[in-house]
């Protein structure tokens, strides 16, 4: 019986160096079963019933789990737009934040963000090139997979400049936009997606920064 004790802390030492949570939580379930033969045999209740809440608690938790991991259907502009930016999300998680913004096309010529506005929107292209001005001079170009009104998102400030789609385009741009306060009110109930948003929107304006 001593045995099956050793066997279920190697299986907790185990848990502790996975480092994704779901088998955390199955080693940790078999661990704590493997106990039990052990607790039921010296008669120890306190234990069973302690350890039969945290089984509990874990299946819960990984029910959870696999709910969201399990796989979903990205149509053909999520899914290019999710290979191109948000792979560090899980595609539920994806879909519930591409399902949240809207798809609309900028036609050449039109202007998609005016400088020094007070922007409610943060958009991402999904394809076609976007203009960057600063007064009238051009300043960069964002291409697929960009985001454009980051800056605003994340401090708040008014737009640091103005984001066309120039009138020579062949095409129309695509870009998902998000509604600024209900993006927020999405990323404070999923703290996980909105650490990931944080370092993908932190990457963006590195790479723009670099361009620049
Ligand atoms: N130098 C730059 N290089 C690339 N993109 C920029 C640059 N300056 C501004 N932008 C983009 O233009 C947007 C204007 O609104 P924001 O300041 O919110 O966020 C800005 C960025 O998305």
């Amino acid at each position: 019986m001593n045995a099956l004790v050793h066997v279920a802390n190697v299986l907790f030492l185990v848990s502790y160096l996975v480092r994704d949570i779901l088998w955390l939580r199955g080693l940790t379930i078999v661990a704590i079963a493997t106990l039990i033969p052990y607790y039921l045999a010296n008669d120890l209740w306190p234990p069973i019933i302690w350890n039969g809440v945290f089984v509990a608690i874990n299946v819960y938790q990984m029910v959870r789990l696999l709910i969201e991991r399990r796989p979903c259907h990205l149509d053909e502009r999520q899914q290019q737009l999710y290979q191109r930016v948000f792979r560090t999300l899980q595609p539920r998680e994806f879909l519930a934040l591409a399902q949240l913004g809207t798809w609309r096309s900028v036609a050449p010529g039109e202007q998609l963000v005016a400088e020094g506005e007070v922007l409610d929107q943060l958009h991402v292209i999904e394809a076609g090139t976007l203009e960057v001005l600063v007064g009238e001079r051009s300043v960069a170009e964002l291409n697929a997979g960009s985001f454009v009104g980051e800056m605003s998102f994340l401090t708040g400030e008014p737009t640091s400049a103005r984001v066309v789609a120039n009138a020579g385009e062949p095409r129309a741009v695509e870009v998902l936009s998000w509604p600024r306060e209900g993006l927020r009110a999405f990323l404070d109930g999923h703290p996980d997606t909105r650490a990931a948003l944080q370092l993908i929107l932190g990457t963006d304006m590195a790479a723009k920064l670099r361009a620049g």
